[in-house]
């Protein structure tokens, strides 16, 4: 079933734990969520029916790879990007500059917004708020991001405090931007480093602008995972209960796992995919990596309990010589299966909420990760 607006229903709760769905026009995404990486407008070595198939209901774009190739307005002469990728269902991008500040070189972050030199080509660029907001909508995205400053993490609490203000800013001007577009969203981002009291204001901020969802940025960039988990905790009681709450750029299967016991409704990162591309493999027995020696004559298959055909029908042998014959293969079954297992993961957390028994589920997970592979 789907509508012509944009809608999130908390559906359970378990603790702070909550599952829900977000209605919109391209479908339903059922939280809490997992959304695979299609940073160029795919997700590497997978096609869009395997993805769906796993079941994701909503992948993640990034503004800042596609307005630079093939550029955001080709996207929109083309159709868009979920025509461009053959990707029907909601699409969420990224704003940008967390991109810049990662990967471009020579960039400049004023009150307007951020000057920098492609990664790619070398040529400038100026991204504002409202060119943010603007590629966002040239490409069709349904859920948008705002355009913020992201502070590398340790810093002093003066540079967390400026970069959380400007963000504030610029998620007003986003808002202007965004304006009004039926069955889309503009979600805003909480900034404020490791500083309880600028996360606590930027959330409270964020929240006046009445927006349909709320990240929580400038984590996962290295900080030890209690920092993380303490900023989740400082700001998960001044985010509003009934919109959505996203975690940017996470993470392993236990940062997921701890954050949903804190009431974190969305996820993205790159580890399940990347991982799979560098011979990394995660399931239900915990971590491997295929290139190790140990796998070359291990007839097993990654995960025998599995529904998924990467994971129960190939050989840890086959696996680890596709791995290190750096054989494309290896990546497409490798990434298969970590994105099976995250989706897995994210089923169980859903069905494991719905019937109010979280903790014993975290439990099971995490004694199963301990016990390692069989
Ligand atoms: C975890 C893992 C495997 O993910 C990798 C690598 C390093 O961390 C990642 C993931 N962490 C991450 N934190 C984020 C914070 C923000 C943010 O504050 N604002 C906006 N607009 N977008 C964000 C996107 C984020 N992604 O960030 C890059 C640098 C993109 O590579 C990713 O380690």
């Amino acid at each position: 079933m789907t509508t012509d607006q944009f809608s999130f229903t908390v559906t359970k709760t378990d603790g702070a734990a909550r599952t829900g769905e977000i209605r919109m026009p391209r479908g339903v995404i059922r939280t809490p969520a997992f959304m695979p990486v299609g940073t160029a407008a795919t997700v590497k070595a997978m096609y869009p029916d395997q993805v769906k198939a796993l079941g994701a209901d909503v992948v993640l774009g990034n503004t800042y790879h596609l307005m630079l190739r093939p550029t955001a307005e080709r996207v929109a002469k083309l159709g868009g990007l979920h025509k461009f990728m053959n990707w029907p269902y909601p699409i969420l991008t990224d704003s940008g500059g967390f991109q810049v500040m990662s990967l471009s070189a020579l960039r400049k972050i004023d009150e307007n917004g951020v000057t920098f030199q492609s990664h790619i080509d070398g040529s400038t660029h100026v991204m504002t708020p409202e060119r943010s907001i603007e590629i966002q909508g040239l490409l069709g995205s349904d859920i948008q991001m705002q355009l913020d400053e992201c502070v590398k993490l340790p810093c002093t609490d003066a540079v967390a405090e400026k970069a959380m203000q400007l963000s504030l800013r610029w998620a007003e001007r986003c808002r202007v931007a965004f304006g009004e577009q039926p069955g889309r969203a503009m979600f805003g981002i909480v900034q404020g480093g490791a500083v309880e009291r600028l996360r606590i204001e930027s959330a409270k901020e964020l929240a006046q602008l009445d927006l349909k969802g709320y990240a929580i940025g400038g984590l996962a960039v290295g900080e030890p995972q209690e920092v993380m988990l303490r900023m989740i905790e400082t700001v998960e009681p001044h985010m509003p209960k009934e919109k959505p709450r996203y975690l940017m750029g996470v993470g392993t299967p236990d940062d997921i796992v701890e954050s949903v016991r804190r009431g974190v409704d969305m996820f993205d990162c790159v580890m399940p995919t990347r991982a799979g591309r560098h011979g990394q493999v995660f399931t239900r027995h915990g971590r491997m990596n295929l290139r190790n020696a140990r796998f070359a004559e291990d007839l097993r298959p990654l995960d025998a309990d599995s529904k998924c055909v990467a994971s129960n029908t190939y050989s840890r042998a086959y696996l680890h010589h596709l791995v290190r014959s750096n054989e494309i293969l290896g990546m497409m079954l490798l990434t298969w299966n970590n994105l099976a297992y995250y989706q897995e993961l994210m089923a169980g957390l859903r069905k494991a909420i719905a019937d109010g028994r979280l903790e014993d589920y975290i439990g099971e997970v995490k004694e199963s990760w301990a016990k390692g592979e069989r």
